[in-house]
């Protein structure tokens, strides 16, 4: 039995991972925590979510007691945080011996030079960074098994890059553009002016400077052109990629890279149909629907998952069980 605490239990993702643990029978939840001066502290979870009223905790403020209940209790914390928050959290927890799954983005690039850049602030914890891996739980699982600081992928990372990676051997100096639609909870849950419900309009952002273009990049292994936008719906994405391979790329040659999924019960892998994000919405699958033009060498694939789960939440549980070897 392993004993996992969760800081920033009230967010979307926070919850999402709550409900998640709640539910498996070699994981209990230590504590759910919010901010010292978080007006839900006290609050039980299912106050804020009746959806998870299964979950019987309640938000405890992260005081100077929490944290060092966490570090005498806990194997692991998850961090559902904003990146800056994670990034002396999570170093503080695995500095004491924790597992740490971290949500946010603060130890994705292992290279400080990335983070004033994409993040806005200096990365002082070199030594946790030093140590994290990338927690992208169908390619990376030997890291995760081996290592106590996993840095769970974004969003838009997530289904870009597990459609992406079987493709590599065919790529070429073409970038691929990937064209993605995030429902509003990718925004958390905090209010905020553009995604309140009469601004929300299928629109663009972030074009050719959001931080998910760097972290696909870096583990690809190739350079993206990569645009997001915003979709009136509340969860999922779906990620559009088109991308021109190498000259003589055969049909069948996609079909066996692709099969590299074949044994996964996670992603599920279509030729010549296509993914819509409600086949995914609340559970943790990542769908991939891909057709190619064997005469121009043009492929266009789709890759859908939920962004709270697959995207965070449930990407994260893998990571849990990957580490700690359970089923
Ligand atoms: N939403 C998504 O689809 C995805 C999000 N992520 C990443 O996951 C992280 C969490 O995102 P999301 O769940 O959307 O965020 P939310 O804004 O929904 O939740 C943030 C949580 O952090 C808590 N919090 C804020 N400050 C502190 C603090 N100092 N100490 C403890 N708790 C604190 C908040 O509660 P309170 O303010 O009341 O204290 C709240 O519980 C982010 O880094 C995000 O980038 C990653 C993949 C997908
Ligand atoms: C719709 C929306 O706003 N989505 C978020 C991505 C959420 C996520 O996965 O991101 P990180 O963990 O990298 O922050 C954004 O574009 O910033």
């Amino acid at each position: 039995m392993k004993n996992i605490a969760i800081i920033g239990a009230s967010g979307y993702t926070g919850a999402q991972i709550t409900a998640l643990i709640q539910a498996e029978a070699e994981l209990t939840i230590q504590g759910l925590y919010v901010s010292e001066n978080s007006l839900d502290k006290g609050k039980p979870l299912s106050d804020l979510y009746p959806v998870y009223q299964q979950v019987k905790h309640s938000l405890q403020p992260l005081t100077a007691e929490a944290k060092a209940a966490i570090v005498n209790e806990a194997d692991a914390v998850v961090l559902a945080l904003e990146h800056v928050i994670s990034l002396e959290l999570a170093a503080y927890f695995y500095e004491q011996g924790l597992a740490v799954f971290d949500l946010s983005g603060a130890y994705r690039f292992s290279d400080p030079a990335q983070y004033p850049k994409w993040y806005g602030f200096e990365h002082n914890q070199l030594a946790t960074l030093e140590k994290a891996i990338y927690g992208l739980a169908e390619w990376n699982a030997e890291a995760i098994a081996n290592t106590r600081m996993i840095a769970v992928p974004g969003c838009y990372p997530t289904a870009s890059l597990t459609a992406l990676k079987p493709l590599k051997p065919f790529l070429t100096d073409a970038y691929p553009v990937i064209n993605a639609v995030s429902g509003v909870t990718g925004a958390g849950r905090k209010a905020q002016l553009h995604t309140s419900f009469c601004e929300v309009s299928l629109t663009p952002y972030g074009v050719l400077g959001h931080r998910h273009q760097p972290e696909i990049a870096t583990q690809l292994g190739q350079e993206v052109i990569f645009t997001p936008h915003l979709g009136n719906f509340k969860r999922g994405i779906l990620a559009t990629i088109t991308v021109q391979l190498k000259p003589g790329t055969t049909t069948e040659q996609i079909s066996e890279a692709y099969a590299v999924y074949d044994n996964s019960d996670i992603v599920k892998v279509m030729h010549n149909r296509f993914p819509k994000v409600d086949d995914v919405v609340l559970t943790p699958n990542c769908i991939l629907g891909w057709k190619y033009d064997e005469q121009s060498g043009y492929l266009v694939v789709s890759s859908a998952i939920d962004n709270l789960m697959k995207g965070a939440a449930s990407q994260a549980l893998q990571c849990i069980k990957i580490h700690y070897q359970l089923a």
